[in-house]
């Protein structure tokens, strides 16, 4: 299938072989029902009260080897109760496209109160009662139910798509499909079928849905010089005889011969007062359609007067059930049209219920034919061998003879299928040939040097044809006739070519181009003549040289054989003289013929220079000229395809203009609800919802920005403290073993005090022993009590020896002798001196005790601080994940001002003028469960800190199966609380 064909019945007819044929392509065709019909049904008398219909028609396949395969009538299938309702019946929503085996798709559509009908005070009598009804305005119980029906606000893009489209979608599938307009006159036909530039209609709307479907079309056109085209049948049903068929190559083309068929129409009946008539013949037209329409939806098999005027056999086989049929009643709802409404709308509802069963067509090629009849002659074979053999089993005679019947029936019905077939073969091949030749012609005109171009053997070979025909074929006699000079055809054609020659250049070439021949071929023609006058000069030299010689040699017999059979006997009694002036005239003759010849040949070839930059100027202008011819052409079609454009531009500016303003609208609907309720609108709550995501994000981004910076810090500022704490530590061990030094030394002074001590009381003791000794001299008690107090003293002195550091002071309590002899003084001052000792020890002891509790406390404070920063980080990663995974739920976003780490972030929030306060949640603390245990088991176990980092780390990435193999290798395991799988 090619595509659809636009077809209107006021063309031409033509004798091509092929007219009876329905275009082999789908089939647009419009027409009113008049005689000299026309697009769209637009002839409308004035005076004419009647209803007029404007309508399409299109067909798919090509109608010769249609096989339509009718559905059968079933009264109960898809039968709502559209037509005539009670304001009380029910309505079955009708199917909105039109279906195979389904009524005839009606649709009603309502055009607005006219200005006219408003000012003289009209009405609405008639109304769109929703999509589907139209009702009375005076008595609401009366109303008709429709497929659909359109109020005076539905653009014909509405009625396009639901009229229509199915249609022509249904038309490019194979299925034939007719879309026509009826309604009284000014209803609305013509804005509903054609449009106009702002509003197009069925028309233009389908032509550009075809061509969006297909690339290349055939389009049946109007035939201007048409006049009482003939509606035929064949076997394929109804067609147009004499349609005239154009290619067209894109919708504005389409258009552009739409409109032409319609610029031609309206002067034809403008100018030729065939309004009145038209009117007639539409009023016939319709009457008889509302008769078909009225018979066909009786669904009674009676006879359908379908031949009784122009506009119902046409639309016979869209009637008749073979395609789909779409019908729209265009209505005014005015009162002063009350009752012509009402009518049809009556009309509508008959037509609805004619049935139509629309099938695909069936392409079927030769190779099918072939094979299909191949096997019908085998059947009848077959029936005739059953036959033969009947008649020899004795079958009785009757049965013969309705055998013999039946084949002879079968073989008067091959014989005429065949026939058709061949008739339609021929029909095909000779319109093949026109088109090839048509193809041909344009092909010519618009292969721009195509004849300039051709090589030069390829002119000299048509030359020598023409040669053949013409020129030569008169020179050829010339070599018999020897004294043909009266009447030289040479000559002859000689001047004529010198005529030529003569003529104006335009005149020249124009029959040049018309015989076909070039100035080089007429030199190469006159060449040709120069070596036969040549040639006849050589052999008159020859005759006359044999002349004298014989008569040289034989004076007296003056008779000359001349060789040439036929030559008369008079002539070859001529006196050898005569004969020999005779030779020698012609030779001379012949001489001057070669001579013009030869000017001719160089005045020809002077000519053919300055001709050949003519002529191809000439051809060039010809070139330019089709050129010229086509861009006008494309041009027209561009302009066309243009005016769509613009059509379509100006639609979608009035569109979106529209958009604008409802965007305005609902922006400043938005704004007034805005202002009430801030948050309440789910528009800006979602704009409010994603401001603060982005907020977040970015805020997010930032913190996570700052707190790698403080961690790094952090961490910078860790290793700083553990290098001092382990400086600290060390000095601390210093301290101690000082301190434990200290300890021991003190012990020892201790004891050595004590020992001095008790030394000092024994001294003491002595002392006063001595004293009384010395005392009691005089008596022997007390010599005895000082000699074993002076005992007691070196027993005690010699033991006390051994102790290292009291050998100073024990030095100081003996002489050199060895006699007790204490010096108090040094002892009292050494002792002094080891006491200011002692409590210096133990002041520097209790400085560094306090200094290691100083660092200890410095450091705990820093292991703090970065776990409580290790927690805010890990808050912030949980966080980034869930809006990454975009879970954040409602509770997350709950927030709390205080960070973990004690900073108050609400504050900072606030000078940023952000209420950052959401970003912190309040569940900040589970990361304090999360991370705790990892922390107690890093300060109780320092070794394991670059493990358990790692772990916290995969905890704070939330990378599950990194943590659980980490987790592994700690022993003894960190129990993880169950919400850190949550979150992971
Ligand atoms: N649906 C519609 N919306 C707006 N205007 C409409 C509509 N239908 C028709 N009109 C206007 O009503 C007027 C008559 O319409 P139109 O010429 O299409 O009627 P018509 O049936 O073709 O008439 P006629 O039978 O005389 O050809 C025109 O001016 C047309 O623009």
């Amino acid at each position: 299938m090619a595509g659809p064909s636009f077809s209107s019945s006021s063309r031409a007819r033509s004798s091509s072989p092929f007219s009876h044929r329905r275009p082999l392509s789908s089939s647009y065709s419009s027409s009113s029902s008049s005689a000299s019909s026309f697009m769209n049904g637009r002839l409308i008398p004035r005076s004419s009260p009647s209803s007029v219909s404007s309508h399409f028609t299109s067909s798919g396949g090509i109608p010769r080897s249609v096989t339509p395969s009718r559905g059968r009538y079933d009264p109960s299938r898809n039968r709502g109760p559209i037509g005539y309702v009670s304001a009380d019946d029910v309505i079955v929503d009708a199917a909105d496209v039109p279906s195979s085996g389904d009524s005839i798709t009606v649709t009603v559509r309502f055009r607005p109160l006219s200005q006219r009908e408003f000012q003289r005070g009209d009405e609405i009598a008639w109304y769109a009662d929703g999509d589907k009804l139209v009702r009375f305005e005076y008595n609401p119980a009366t109303a008709y139910a429709f497929d659909r029906v359109f109020g005076p606000l539905a653009t014909s893009q509405v009625v396009y798509d639901v009229a229509a489209r199915p249609v022509v979608k249904a038309t490019m599938e194979g299925i034939n499909g007719t879309v026509f307009a009826y309604g009284v006159t000014s209803s609305g036909k013509t804005h509903t079928m054609h449009g106009d530039q702002s509003s197009p209609g069925i028309i233009p709307l389908a032509i550009k849905d075809v061509f969006s479907i297909i690339q290349d079309v055939i389009n049946d056109l109007l035939d201007p010089t048409g006049q009482n085209l003939r509606v035929r049948e064949d076997a394929q049903g109804t067609y147009v005889e004499g349609i005239k068929e154009e290619v067209v190559l894109s919708p504005g083309h389409a258009l552009s011969f739409i409109a032409a068929g319609e610029g031609s129409e309206s002067s034809k009946t403008e100018t030729t007062g065939l309004r009145r008539k038209e009117g007639s013949y539409i009023n016939k037209s319709l009457l008889t359609l509302g008769t078909v329409i009225g018979k066909l939806s009786e669904g009674r098999a009676t006879h359908v007067p379908y031949r009784d005027s122009k506009l119902t056999r046409l639309l016979q086989s869209s009637l008749s059930g073979h395609g789909l049929v779409s019908l729209i009643c265009t209505v005014t709802p005015a009162s002063s049209n009350m009752e012509e409404t009402h009518n049809t709308l009556k009309f509508a509802s008959r037509a609805k219920r004619v049935e139509i069963y629309a099938s695909r067509n069936r392409i079927i090629d030769e190779k099918s034919l072939i094979k299909k009849y191949q096997r019908e002659i085998s059947s009848l074979k077959q029936e005739l061998d059953q036959l033969k053999r009947g008649m020899l089993t004795g079958v009785n005679h009757e049965e013969i003879m309705s055998l013999k019947q039946k084949l002879q029936e079968g073989q008067v019905k091959m014989q005429s299928r065949l026939e058709e077939e061949e008739e339609a073969k021929a029909a095909l091949m000779s319109r093949i040939q026109r088109l090839t030749k048509l193809i041909l012609v344009s092909t010519k005109n618009t292969i721009p040097g195509c004849l300039g171009d051709l090589p030069s053997h390829q002119r000299r070979h048509s030359l020598c044809e023409d040669d053949k025909l013409g020129v030569l074929g008169e020179t050829q006699p010339l070599i018999p006739e020897i004294e043909g000079v009266v009447g030289d055809p040479i000559s002859d054609s000689l001047d004529q070519l010198h005529e030529k020659r003569q003529r104006p250049l335009s005149k020249f070439n124009e029959e040049q181009s018309s015989s076909g021949m070039t100035i080089s071929d007429q030199i190469d023609l006159l060449e040709e003549q120069v070596k036969m006058v040549a040639g006849e000069i050589a052999l008159s030299n020859s005759t006359l040289k044999r002349l004298l010689e014989q008569s040289a040699d034989d004076p007296d017999n003056a008779q000359v054989q001349i060789s040439k059979p036929s030559l008369s006997p008079t002539r070859m009694q001529l006196s050898s003289e005569l004969q020999v002036q005779s030779l020698e005239r012609e030779i001379e003759e012949k001489r001057k013929q070669m001579r013009v010849l030869e000017q001719r040949i160089s005045e020809s070839r002077e000519a053919s220079v300055a001709n050949a930059s003519l002529v191809e100027m000439q051809q060039t202008v010809v070139k330019l000229m089709t050129h010229c011819n086509e861009k006008g052409f494309e041009l027209e079609i561009k302009t066309a395809d243009n005016r769509i454009l613009q059509e379509q531009l100006t639609k979608k500016c009035a569109e979106n203009n529209e958009l604008q303003e409802k965007l305005l609208q609902l922006q400043h609907q938005l704004h007034s609800v805005t202002s009430e309720m801030p948050s309440s609108t789910p528009e800006n709550f979602l704009l409010e919802e994603i401001g603060e995501l982005k907020i977040k994000l970015q805020y997010m981004e930032d913190e996570n920005k700052k707190l790698n910076h403080e961690r790094l810090q952090i961490v910078a500022q860790n290793s700083e403290l553990l290098d001092e704490n382990h400086r600290l530590s060390e000095e601390a061990t210093y301290a101690k073993e000082l301190a434990s030094a200290a300890a021991a030394e003190l012990k020892n002074l201790t004891e050595e005090v004590t020992k001095l001590s008790l030394q000092n009381a024994r001294q003491a003791k002595e002392l006063s022993a001595a004293q009384e000794f010395v005392t009691s001299r005089n008596s022997g008690v007390g010599i005895r009590k000082y000699s074993e107090s002076r005992n007691d003293v070196i027993k005690l002195g010699r033991k006390g020896r051994p102790a290292s550091r009291s050998s100073d002071i024990s030095s100081s309590l003996y002489d050199d002798a060895g006699y007790w002899n204490p010096d108090m003084d040094a002892i009292k001052m050494e002792l002094q001196a080891r006491k200011q000792r002692e409590m210096a020890l133990e002041s520097a002891l209790a400085e560094k005790e306090l200094l290691e509790e100083e660092y200890k406390r410095k450091f705990d404070e820093s292991r703090k601080r970065e776990a409580a920063l290790e927690n805010d980080l890990a808050g912030m990663w949980i966080l980034v994940a869930k809006l990454k995974k975009g879970v954040l739920g409602e509770s997350d976003l709950n927030f709390d001002a205080r960070s973990s780490n004690g900073t108050d972030l609400a504050d900072d929030m606030k000078e940023n003028k952000h209420d950052h306060d959401s970003i912190i949640p309040k569940d900040i603390h589970v990361t304090d469960r999360l991370i705790k245990p990892i922390n107690d088991q890093l300060n109780q176990n320092f070794e394991l800190e670059p493990l358990l980092s790692r772990l916290k780390l995969f905890l704070l990435l939330g990378q599950k199966q990194c943590f659980n193999n980490l987790q592994n290798q700690v022993t003894p395991p960190i129990s993880i609380p169950a919400y850190f799988y949550e979150i992971i």
